[in-house]
């Protein structure tokens, strides 16, 4: 789930070190059902389920590993004692906010299901739900790990190898292609939140919790996580479906490069870091974004804050954008391509190109999930 105010953001600059989501491996003990003669609370301060490993829940699942906190729950990994599978078990925080957001979720869930009976479009599988002292648990087919963990292990500083990337880029947007088929944005779309197999091979989108119908979109400008969120929300401008391509457009750059696309403090320094690499904003747009004004003056000159290096205080300047100097294609390629062979420059070639109509400004020229589906980079064997 994305957070609602951007100062919570959950990562910080370099997030590799500040994902919270740590699997624990311990000796489990066997499964036992909790009681109220052995505890009477069980939940901690901030309203998280105290989870018990070897705890028995609904009667049906034995937990044998925590495998995170996020903003809205914590999620355990267990034995399915009916099916003898793992499943991953979303625990929703006691809050009522927290919960609406919950049933919401599901809700989500189940008209992506309907719509993807077989399962083959690659949004994580949601089994059932059911409430567990006073907490509503949400039961997922089990994973390995996410894309940021991925990184970390595989590719730290020097990312992934592109045929991964291929294989990872087609399995998000047939994903997304479902969720436009659905009408739904998904809102949150990040390393963190694209799940993948124990053999690395399949990937899952998840953590629906921010999605929402696309016709619900009313102008919030925290929407999305900061380092993934498109101009366009930022700028006020109603949005679409082009918000999640934007998102996967930088989360693919990050995968292969083990760096982040677009970095800022706040808002008005996205929209800075995002200029820098693709250009100016068209005015066009621009006129249309219900707050562009907190950004651009009437002449749409740039007003960029940034913190003074002596005092310390925030302080604006005008910013004059004339040719990007971080464009994709130079920070992909600028370092030469010798030791690479003619296919294999190509092949980043049309990376290049791909990643350029995930990443358009103007989100009505940014591609569409069926036409990335149909882009060199992604049809190439
Ligand atoms: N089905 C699953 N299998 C394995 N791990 C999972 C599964 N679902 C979630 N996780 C792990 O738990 C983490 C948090 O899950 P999720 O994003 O759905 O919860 P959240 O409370 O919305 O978190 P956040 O606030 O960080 O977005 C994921 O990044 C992932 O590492």
């Amino acid at each position: 789930m994305f957070a609602e105010d951007d100062d919570d953001d959950m990562f910080a600059e370099d997030p590799k070190d500040d994902h919270p989501s740590h699997a624990s491996a311990m000796a489990v003990p066997q499964p036992q059902e909790l009681d109220i003669s052995m505890m009477d609370n069980w939940d901690d301060p901030e309203g998280y389920y105290n989870v018990r490993l070897g705890e028995l829940i609904n009667g049906r699942y034995h937990v044998t590993q925590t495998l995170g906190k996020g903003m809205f729950s914590a999620v355990v990994r267990a034995t399915d004692s009916k099916t003898n599978k793992l499943v991953a078990i979303k625990i929703i925080r006691q809050n009522d906010t927290m919960r609406k957001a919950g049933m919401k979720e599901i809700d989500i869930l189940e008209q992506l299901h309907e719509a993807d009976p077989e399962d083959k479009k690659h949004v994580i599988k949601f089994e059932r739900y059911f409430e567990h002292k006073g907490h509503l648990c949400m039961v997922f087919e089990n994973l390995s790990l996410n894309l940021r963990e991925v990184l970390k292990k595989f590719g730290r500083d020097v990312g992934l190898n592109l045929g991964a990337i291929r294989a990872y880029a087609q399995q998000i947007f047939l994903g997304l292609s479902l969720m436009r088929k659905c009408n739904i944005l998904h809102a949150d779309l990040k390393p963190d939140n694209l799940l993948v197999s124990e053999q690395l091979n399949v990937l899952k989108v998840c953590d629906l919790g921010s999605a929402s119908s696309a016709s619900d979109n009313e102008i919030t400008p925290y929407l999305v996580s900061r380092f993934y969120r498109a101009p366009e929300i930022i700028l006020g401008i109603p949005y679409d479906y082009a918000i999640d391509v934007w998102s996967i457009g930088c989360t693919l750059f990050e995968l292969y490069t083990g760096k982040i696309l677009f970095t800022g403090r706040n808002n008005n320094q996205m929209l800075r870091s995002i200029m820098e690499c693709r250009g100016k904003y068209p005015p066009k747009l621009l006129r249309r974004g219900s707050l562009a004004h907190l950004h651009f003056d009437d002449m749409l000159n740039f007003h960029g804050t940034e913190e003074d290096k002596i005092t310390g205080r925030l302080v604006t300047k005008i910013v004059d954008f004339k040719k990007p100097t971080r464009d994709i294609k130079t920070r992909l390629m600028g370092k030469g391509t010798r030791g690479m062979s003619d296919v294999e420059v190509k092949d980043l070639q049309s990376f290049v190109d791909f990643l350029d109509r995930c990443l358009s400004l103007n989100p009505e020229k940014r591609c569409t999930p069926t036409e990335a589906l149909k882009h060199p980079f992604l049809t190439r064997k």
